[in-house]
């Protein structure tokens, strides 16, 4: 699915609509994807990235045996020109998803994450239990070159049976995967070389 093209917003809500899953190229330019990168690499090589945890707030915990990326998040006040485009085409997924699906999507947040070589995401679900706030998932890879060997791949469970069949992604660069947060159990598997990505979560308003 290329939302490069002008159908392609079109082709990505029918997509949520029926499956509920993604894989798309052409969001932004391959120019600022690669703007995109070097603004992460700058980020992480200044120590601006903390190792990422799981839970909210008074929940929040640093658990190492399920998850081993780092991540820095994203604020629209001071992104550069890059991080800016990515937004704004955020922005327009955010309102055409809205129009056609009615699902009243508020706003968007995401974060940098980075997966040293070895690195992993155990297999889990985004949408904190009990509560609907993340709704939409969208991953953006940001590795030029990606090759099968490299391993790294997003496994994507098609239902809520770890033994059921599955969909493997790998992180090239210009890979946007687009999934519904409640539904779509998920895992990173680690890779043989460092993986960059920018992941977020269109979430409902409060
Ligand atoms: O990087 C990926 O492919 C997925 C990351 C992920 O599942 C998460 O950050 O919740
Ligand atoms: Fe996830």
């Amino acid at each position: 699915m290329d939302l490069s093209q002008p159908d392609g917003l079109d082709r990505l809500v029918d997509a949520l609509a029926g499956p509920g899953w993604a894989v798309t190229e052409g969001l932004l330019p391959p120019a600022t994807v690669q703007q995109l990168r070097s603004s992460c690499l700058q980020v992480h090589a200044a120590g601006g990235f903390h190792l990422a945890g799981t839970g909210r707030a008074s929940q929040f915990a640093v658990r190492e045996g399920i998850r081993s990326d780092e991540v820095m998040w994203l604020d629209p006040a001071t992104a550069d020109a890059a991080q800016q485009a990515y937004l704004q085409r955020l922005e327009s997924v955010r309102q055409a998803v809205n129009r056609a699906l009615f699902m009243g999507l508020a706003e968007y947040e995401c974060h940098f994450a980075r997966y040293a070589a070895g690195a992993f995401y155990g297999r889990h679900l985004d949408a904190f239990q009990g509560q609907r706030s993340r709704v939409l998932s969208c991953v953006y890879y940001l590795n030029p070159d990606w090759q099968m060997d490299d391993g790294g791949a997003l496994r994507l469970w098609l239902d809520s049976d770890e033994a059921g069949p599955y969909h493997d992604i790998l992180p090239q660069a210009g890979t946007a995967v687009f999934f519904l947060a409640e539904r779509f159990w998920h895992a990173v598997q680690p890779a043989q070389r460092e993986r960059v990505s920018l992941t977020g979560w269109f979430r409902l308003r409060g």
